[in-house]
């Protein structure tokens, strides 16, 4: 039986995968969240809405990381890079499924993970990850004779835009076509900004009340469409994944791996 820390357990996500981890059979040794937060002290269980767990929520990031084999991470990259840093140190394994890092960011976690095995995925859902692979063969199949545009659609208390999910889905389709997705992104256009280039990859972002998480990526050609979507209905399948690599990762080699490995997908 593994035993599981979960770091920004209070959040939507991590009071989540508290849950998906006793469900699943795991121990869940620790909770974290941010140094002065409210909650600190209060069952994890409780919080989560599980029934207590004997666990309380914590700000000590060293001791709660001693004590797991594994922490799962759902906050921010910057908060995320700690924590690798001394899972790192301490030998522990690591899932991360925050958003929104810079590809300098992206960098020094595949630097950190040299010393342990870690999970680094912007979406920890199965039908997500068969998503991406279907994406490489539709663009590669419809090369440069089609648009492509993403949109994904989120709550209004994400911060990082555009979502995780949709930037991995344009570098998935950039680098089948044969494009630098950093590149050909086009994240904005507004007033007399030109004919649409053939190159380019529009991601468009939309924001408003609960919604859990959706993306569609069209590709457009001349008379017909195709959309390749995806909806998210609650967030219970991003925390069953985030388990479901934590015990995979257990064990692993040292380097970093995303959902696709997890799943088998590659
Ligand atoms: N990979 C995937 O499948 C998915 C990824 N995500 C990503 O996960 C991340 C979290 O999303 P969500 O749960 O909605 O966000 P929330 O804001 O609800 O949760 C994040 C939690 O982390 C806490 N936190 C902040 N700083 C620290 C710290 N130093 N140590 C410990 N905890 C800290 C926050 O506290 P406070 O609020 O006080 O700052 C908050 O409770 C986002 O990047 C999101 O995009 C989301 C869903 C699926
Ligand atoms: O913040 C969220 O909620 C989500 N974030 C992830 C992302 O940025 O891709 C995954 C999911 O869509 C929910």
């Amino acid at each position: 039986m593994i035993k599981v820390a979960v770091c920004g357990a209070a959040g939507r996500m991590g009071q989540r995968i508290i849950v998906a981890a006793k469900e699943a059979g795991c121990t869940v040794s620790g909770a974290l969240e941010r140094p002065g937060h409210e909650l600190v002290g209060q069952d994890a269980g409780l919080i989560a809405g599980c029934g207590a767990l004997g666990v309380a929520i914590s700000d000590d990031l060293n001791a709660v990381v001693e004590g797991c084999d594994v922490l799962i991470d759902f906050t921010t990259p910057k908060v995320s890079l700690k924590n690798l840093e001394v899972c790192a140190l301490k030998k522990k394994a690591i899932v991360i499924g925050s958003t929104g890092f810079t590809p300098e960011e992206r960098a020094l976690a595949a630097e950190l993970a040299k010393e342990i095995p870690a999970v680094l995925a912007p979406n920890m859902s199965v039908g997500v990850n068969v998503c991406f692979k279907i994406l490489k063969d539709v663009a590669k199949t419809l090369g440069d004779d089609f648009d492509v545009e993403i949109v994904e659609l989120h709550h209004n208390k994400k911060k990082d835009a555009p979502s995780g999910t949709a930037v991995r889905m344009g570098e998935v389709v950039a680098e089948a076509l044969g494009r630098d997705y950093n590149k050909v992104a086009n994240f904005h256009r507004e007033g007399i900004c030109g004919e649409r280039t053939r190159e380019e990859i529009g991601m468009q972002t939309v924001r408003g009340g609960d919604i859990v998480g959706e993306h569609t990526v069209y590709f457009i050609g001349m008379g017909e469409r195709i959309e390749i979507s995806h909806r998210a209905m609650t967030r219970d399948m991003f925390s069953r994944g985030s388990v479901r690599a934590a015990q995979w990762v257990v064990g692993k080699q040292p380097g970093i791996y995303d959902m696709q490995d997890v799943l088998g997908l590659k």
